[in-house]
């Protein structure tokens, strides 16, 4: 499903923000991104969507080169992955319902239906009772379900997620843990990108380490293979 081939990504020359990275993340599969503040975690994601191309090497999503991708086919792999940002992204101006429509409007949903999948989706985060309020009205907790429930309405192949859990305290950590797992038993393939030990401990999900660009230490695959 996500594969990186011998990828290198510099942000400025001589500079390796991912320096030689090869890992394959199967369909259906769970990774937790891990490793210190610079590691290059963000930048690994971020190379799954195409917001960044490599310096060297390929990534494949789904099938498809990305590295190969035109600006005008990009549009199309991203709706087969919902992104959920660290600062979450949602719109200040926008309800909570208007913000999770979005995924679907763009994708040419028909009115209705977005109605009826984004109730659904809000039911599922337990959110449906702020459905007409604005993101700064919500709490850090609420504010992140949302993100998810608009990474998640159109039942994505592929979920990526930069520390997710943040700022939250223990008991939104495990419902944001909870709603993972369960997009993931529906069958999409999660990967989250994080700092929290915690979170990778209580989870028993393959942990993929990343330090100064390289990948050190991948649970799923024995360390003369890497
Ligand atoms: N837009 C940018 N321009 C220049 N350098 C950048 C940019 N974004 C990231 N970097 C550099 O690339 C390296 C990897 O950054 P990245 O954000 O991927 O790390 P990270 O592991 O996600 O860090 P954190 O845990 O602090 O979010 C760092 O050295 C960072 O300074």
């Amino acid at each position: 499903m996500i594969q990186f081939h011998n990828v290198s990504m510099s942000y400025q020359r001589d500079m390796a923000a991912l320096n030689d990275v090869t890992l394959k993340v199967p369909k259906g599969d769970f990774v937790f991104v891990t490793g210190p503040s610079g590691a290059g975690k963000s930048t690994l994601l971020k190379l799954v969507y195409a917001a960044l191309s490599p310096s060297k090497g390929q990534v494949i999503v789904d099938g498809q080169n990305v590295t190969r991708m035109t600006r005008s086919q990009i549009p199309l792999l991203r709706r087969s992955v919902g992104v959920v940002f660290q600062d979450f992204k949602l719109l200040p101006n926008r309800t909570v319902l208007e913000n999770v429509a979005i995924t679907l409007e763009v994708l040419g949903w028909g009115k209705r239906d977005i109605g009826k999948k984004v109730h659904h989706i809000l039911r599922l985060m337990g959110m449906e009772h702020k459905i007409n309020a604005t993101p700064l009205r919500l709490s850090g907790g609420e504010q992140q379900r949302v993100a998810l429930a608009r990474a998640l309405v159109n039942d994505p192949k592929i979920l990526l997620a930069d520390e997710p859990t943040g700022n939250l305290d223990d008991e939104n950590k495990e419902q944001i843990l909870a709603i993972f797992r369960e997009a993931n038993i529906r069958g999409t393939t999660v990967m989250v990108a994080t700092h929290d030990r915690r979170v990778i401990e209580n989870s028993h999900k393959r942990v993929i380490i990343l330090d100064k660009g390289r990948l050190v230490e991948d649970n799923d695959v024995p360390k003369q293979e890497l």
